[in-house]
């Protein structure tokens, strides 16, 4: 289906097995790099499938997932649904009927909404506390070294713990992988992102009707059952007919109240989704799948990067200190509110340049063509049009487009002033009423460009939902650290891995919190 102008690599132009190997291989958000940056000039739209399409550049964003497009996920997503009692129970990312979807959204939106930001707050300081405690006693004071992946990765699954159902799982306390949460949810990203780049396979293995049948387990992973346990003690009390137990089932701050709410408000309601018991599984289990490692990732890149670069960390000491003597943080974990003032400007610098250079989900966003007439791509000047046939899959990485100069350093010319795009520099990101300077010299207008194309969070309707949670999560706790531990240092730089299995993950980040 893909126009034989659009360039790529051989293979790929009569299998799919191109990619499946490619991303087998855990790099191929570099391999897709590689191959954007050797085709710019020439085309902003790359071929890595017989029906597959990658673009970068100005404008795509817009021209793919803008609401208008109406272009519904492609059966990359269907793979990564679960099955629950014998039936699939797609979460909110992984559904891919957009009316189920949309009527799914309608249902539990009110949940994520920027509002309820205040009433998730207190949740999220009490893990935060929770962890600066426990990494001074435990390696601060022993003046012992910290694996911080992990305990990055712990503190994003005990946060989603205590949002989703006000409980943590333990992963801090227990400085490991509690009933090997963490590892089966890695498993299934390791084996979801590789078939599905050949959905049909999932078909005849994993979602098997005769496998489902005779030889899958009820419910196939640990934190499900963990989420079933909880939702069944919860839906006991609200079922109780005791008014005082009713009341701490809904009443208390976290999604699962907000969900058994919605069910409460929506019954009979045509415009949403009915919901079943399936279906409050799926929604905990998506916030924990959606939430945890993607904030992980994202944390681990923000401690590498500032680690690995001193003049940034010694600027973000400086604010942090600056901001401490004037009283205008609360310590030990900054509030909301405080994180998005004047006085925490360059912190805010440093997440959004870790998020452009590290987004946490580095494969295309697959979106399928749905329109008879096809959808037509317009080049950057406008100068050129494609038209990619109904049933085309077309997807951006936020990888490769985080890392596009005509994007991500708007005054970048030509090969005569290079461009720094690939390097951290959360200068780049500096408002000009500032007292710091923007290295490359970005107007406001220009930032706010910028900020619109940062695709981290995806883009259109299907963006993420939790967008607003992860934000104040990372605000907290990444300003929390610096104060708590100044002179952390990296151990050894040599063991810091990679591995893209759609969640681009990362091992290897030990630390001394005080050397
Ligand atoms: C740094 C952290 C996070 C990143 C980078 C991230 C990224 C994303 C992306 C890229 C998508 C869309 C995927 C696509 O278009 O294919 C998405 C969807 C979603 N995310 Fe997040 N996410 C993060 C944290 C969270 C958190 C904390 C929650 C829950 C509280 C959450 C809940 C969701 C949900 C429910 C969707 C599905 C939205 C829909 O299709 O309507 N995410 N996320």
């Amino acid at each position: 289906l893909v126009p034989s102008r659009i360039p790529g690599p051989l293979l790929a132009k009569f299998t799919d097995l191109w990619r499946l190997l490619s991303v087998y291989g855990r790099n191929t958000h570099e391999e897709q790099d590689k191959l954007h940056k050797r085709y710019r000039g020439r085309s902003d739209l790359v071929r890595l499938g017989p029906n597959l399409v990658s673009a970068s550049g100005p404008g795509y964003i817009q021209q793919i997932y803008a609401i208008d497009k109406k272009l519904p996920k492609s059966n990359f997503y269907a793979t990564f649904q679960n099955i629950v009692n014998g039936r699939r129970a797609a979460s909110l990312v992984a559904v891919t009927d957009e009316a189920v979807h949309a009527r799914m959204k309608r249902l539990v939106a009110n949940a994520y909404a920027l509002s309820t930001l205040v009433e998730f707050e207190p949740l999220v300081d009490s893990t935060t506390n929770f962890f600066l405690d426990t990494l001074q006693q435990r390696f601060a004071a022993e003046k012992k070294e910290i694996d911080l992946g992990f305990y990055l990765q712990a503190y994003a699954f005990d946060v989603m713990g205590e949002l989703t159902m006000s409980r943590r799982l333990g992963f801090i306390e227990q400085g490991m992988d509690v009933n090997n949460i963490m590892k089966s949810i890695d498993a299934n990203f390791e084996y979801f992102s590789v078939i599905g780049q050949m959905p049909w396979l999932d078909e005849l293995l994993g979602k098997n009707p005769m496998y489902v049948k005779y030889f899958r387990k009820n419910v196939s992973s640990p934190i499900l059952k963990f989420a079933q346990q909880l939702l069944q003690e919860r839906l006991q009390h609200l079922e109780s007919g005791k008014e005082s137990e009713k009341e701490s089932a809904i009443g208390k701050p976290d999604f699962l109240a907000r969900f058994l709410q919605a069910k409460s408000q929506a019954s009979g309601d045509e415009g949403t989704e009915p919901m079943t018991d399936g279906l409050l599984l799926s929604l905990m289990f998506g916030n924990i799948n959606a939430g945890a490692d993607t904030i992980a990732t994202t944390l681990r890149a923000v401690f590498y990067y500032l680690l690995t670069h001193p003049k940034e960390l010694a600027t973000l000491k400086q604010e942090l200190q600056t901001a401490q003597d004037n009283g205008a943080v609360t310590m030990s974990c900054p509030t909301w509110h405080e994180s998005q003032s004047e006085h925490l400007v360059y912190t805010r610098c440093v997440i959004k340049e870790a998020i452009r250079l590290w987004p946490a989900l580095s494969l295309p966003l697959e979106r399928v063509v749905v329109d008879p007439a096809g959808l037509p791509l317009h080049s950057p000047d406008g100068e050129d049009k494609i038209v990619l046939k109904q049933g085309t899959i077309v997807g951006i990485n936020p990888y490769v487009l985080h890392r596009d100069p005509r994007v991500f350093d708007p005054n970048f010319t030509d090969s005569s002033s290079p461009s720094n795009v690939d390097s951290f520099d959360p200068a780049r990101w500096l408002p000009s009423n500032s007292s710091l300077k923007n290295s490359r010299g970005n107007t406001d207008a220009q930032l706010k460009t910028m900020e619109h194309d940062l695709l981290t969070f995806s883009a259109g309707k299907r963006s993420c939902l939790g967008k607003n949670i992860a934000m104040m999560e990372m605000c907290k706790v990444v300003p929390a650290l610096i104060m708590k531990f100044p002179n952390m240092q990296l151990v050894d730089k040599s063991r810091w891995k990679v591995k893209n299995a759609w969640v681009l993950a990362q091992t290897g980040l030990f630390v001394k919190l005080n050397p």
